[in-house]
């Protein structure tokens, strides 16, 4: 399958010259769901706001559709490719649907129709909160917030969906209800996580990231080997049978070593 996003030898340093992203090449299929793991200042965000077109790489390019993604205009970027960031802050005045359907802006405009209004209540009511439609986006707790967000990327119905984090306030039902969703959508996703035991039931590829370089590109099964993870992460990463079905379990083993004087 040709690659839908490519990225060639991109590279990001800030401006005290510290190199933050270096040498990264990968590329993402229309259906393929990408994970990029690695510890805390890898440089996972940097990269996937590169990706997103958000920053642009000091070395390197990225393509969608085989077009330079910085040459391409915003208003297109913004039909083809939606972004749920950690950083994002939703006016908290907005209505939960009003916001939603922000999602609709870069297909409608500002003069949108009764089938946009339908298109964002369909993407609350798939993240769960339809019932809360006409609340306040301030008065949402935070995983209902980043539900919303979800909800109007899902609204935008990009063909590329980057996620950063999308799961850190979400509690373990609703981590697995965001990620169904999103592989439901049928698109290409490219998601920051932290979360090892999500990666493999919902990513056909992973990236693994540390100090800015990419350790591997691969499937789940090849990429988050004990070995790797271990040496990525500083701790044991554990792949169990399931007790039950036929499916491993990814598991970080977090030594928490209490003094015997606590
Ligand atoms: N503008 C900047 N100037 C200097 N350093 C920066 C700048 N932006 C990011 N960094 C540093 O670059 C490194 C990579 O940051 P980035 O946010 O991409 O990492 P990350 O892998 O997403 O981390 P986390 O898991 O903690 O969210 C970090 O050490 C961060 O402190």
């Amino acid at each position: 399958m040709s690659a839908l996003l490519e990225a060639r030898d991109l590279g990001f340093s800030a401006d005290n010259g510290a190199m933050l992203v270096e040498g990264v090449s990968l590329s993402v299929g229309p259906r393929d769901r990408l994970a990029i793991i690695g510890p805390n200042g890898a440089g996972k965000t940097t990269l996937l706001r590169m990706l997103a077109g958000m920053l642009r790489p000091d070395t390197g390019a990225v393509t969608l559709d085989g077009r330079d993604l910085s040459r391409i205009p915003a208003a297109e970027r913004a039909r083809n490719i939606a972004v749920v960031g950690q950083s994002d802050r939703p006016d908290p005045r907005l209505s939960v649907i009003d916001y939603a359907e922000l999602g609709r802006v870069p297909h409608a405009g500002l003069r949108r129709r009764g089938e946009d209004r339908e298109i964002a209540r369909d993407a609350l009511d798939r993240a769960g909160l339809l019932p809360l439609a006409g609340r306040a986006m301030g008065s949402l707790s935070g995983g209902e917030r980043q539900r919303a967000q979800i909800a109007r990327a899902v609204a935008q119905q990009p063909r590329i969906l980057f996620l950063d984090e999308p799961t850190n306030h979400l509690d373990p039902r609703a981590r697995g209800a965001v990620l169904e969703l999103v592989a439901c959508l049928g698109i290409a996703v490219v998601s920051v996580l932290h979360d090892l035991s999500l990666v493999a039931p919902f990513v056909n590829r992973v990236a693994v990231l540390e100090g800015g370089r990419l350790l591997a590109f691969d499937t789940p099964d090849r990429a988050l080997t004990p070995a790797l993870m271990r040496e990525v992460f500083g701790v044991d990463v554990l792949r169990l049978p399931h007790p039950v079905e036929a499916r491993e379990l990814t598991v970080f083993d977090i030594p928490i070593r209490l003094s015997l004087n606590s």
